[in-house]
């Protein structure tokens, strides 16, 4: 296993707000993560961090095991922001040949066919494009850059369910044949399920979970059922939250469930479905665990 980003007790303050509380974070080499969390928890902070934008006030930050100093960028990167800079009358070909000059793994071809899915012209001017389609310039430099470490800050804000569509497959399907550290933050929780292998939860500057994909998607169950029955079935399991409806509870649980636990659940009329990540999410924020 190489690492290739450490995160240790990284901390920032703006005045008395904490953007990032002694955050810890690894990212293995190779691996789509998800960085989820609401406004203001962090994300754009930590991206900015990690892209040598910010220097943290404590804790340190490593790419590929080397620290990064005050001003310093890391190597072989790229960081695909919420709003791209462009300058005057710059035309998408002019960015596209701007961003090829830094990344030594830039593909060419593959920017041209990426045109040509989102349908954007390389000689139209940035300013002139609609905001979706700027985002998309932004996405096609984060693809074509194939960048050892690539962040992307919400790169499908702004763009139809299509065009997000088409993105998320250019990505899986780019990964597959060269592979990266991918790291991606996006309010569309639900829509980053599929692609992201691992991910990261921030709520108020600290971290609140980090866990593989697969691991929500078999463990977080919404169950429902009398009060009493409810408190003894979920007894010794983790509860993200509990709600009462009527005379019931319906509990958020994030366990692993056999047969026997099953079996109970039928004898106690207790309901047991799975929860969407985006349902995963709001449940751990509110219930703050
Ligand atoms: N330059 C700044 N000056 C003062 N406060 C800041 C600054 N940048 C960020 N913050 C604060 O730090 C916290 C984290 O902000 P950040 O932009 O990292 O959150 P975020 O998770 O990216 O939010 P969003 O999803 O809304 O983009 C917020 O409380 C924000 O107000």
């Amino acid at each position: 296993m190489s690492i290739a980003l450490t995160c240790s007790h990284v901390n920032k303050q703006y005045g008395r707000t904490y953007a990032l509380r002694n955050l810890d974070m690894q990212l293995e080499e190779n691996v789509i993560y998800g960085l989820l969390g609401r406004n203001g928890a962090g994300k754009t902070t930590l991206l900015n961090m990690i892209a040598g934008g910010i220097f943290p006030d404590g804790g340190t930050i490593e790419v590929r095991g080397k620290k990064l100093g005050r001003g310093e960028l890391p190597k072989d990167f790229c960081f695909v922001r919420e709003e791209n800079k462009h300058f005057g009358g710059a035309r998408v070909i002019d960015n596209l040949q701007f961003a090829a000059k830094f990344h030594p793994h830039w593909d060419w071809t593959f920017a041209h066919e990426l045109l040509q899915t989102f349908r954007i012209d390389p000689r139209q001017k940035i300013r002139q494009l609609s905001r979706g389609m700027q985002s998309l310039v932004g996405n096609i430099i984060g693809l074509a850059s194939r960048a050892p470490l690539t962040l992307y800050d919400e790169p499908v804000l702004g763009l139809d369910v299509l065009m997000r569509e088409k993105f998320y497959k250019a990505l899986l399907e780019d990964y597959a044949n060269y592979p990266r550290t991918i790291l991606l933050s996006t309010h569309l929780i639900d829509e980053i399920a599929p692609v992201a292998e691992r991910v990261y939860i921030l709520e108020a500057g600290s971290l609140l979970l980090h866990d593989e994909m697969e691991r929500i998607r078999m463990e977080a169950y919404l169950i429902r059922g009398n009060s009493e029955a409810v408190a003894s079935f979920t007894a010794g399991k983790r509860v993200l939250n509990t709600e009462a409806y009527g005379h019931g509870t319906i509990a958020a649980l994030y366990a692993k469930l056999d047969d026997g636990d099953r079996q109970q659940a039928r004898e106690m009329n207790i309901s047991i479905e799975n929860l969407t990540l985006q349902k995963f999410f709001s449940y751990l924020i509110e219930g703050g665990q």
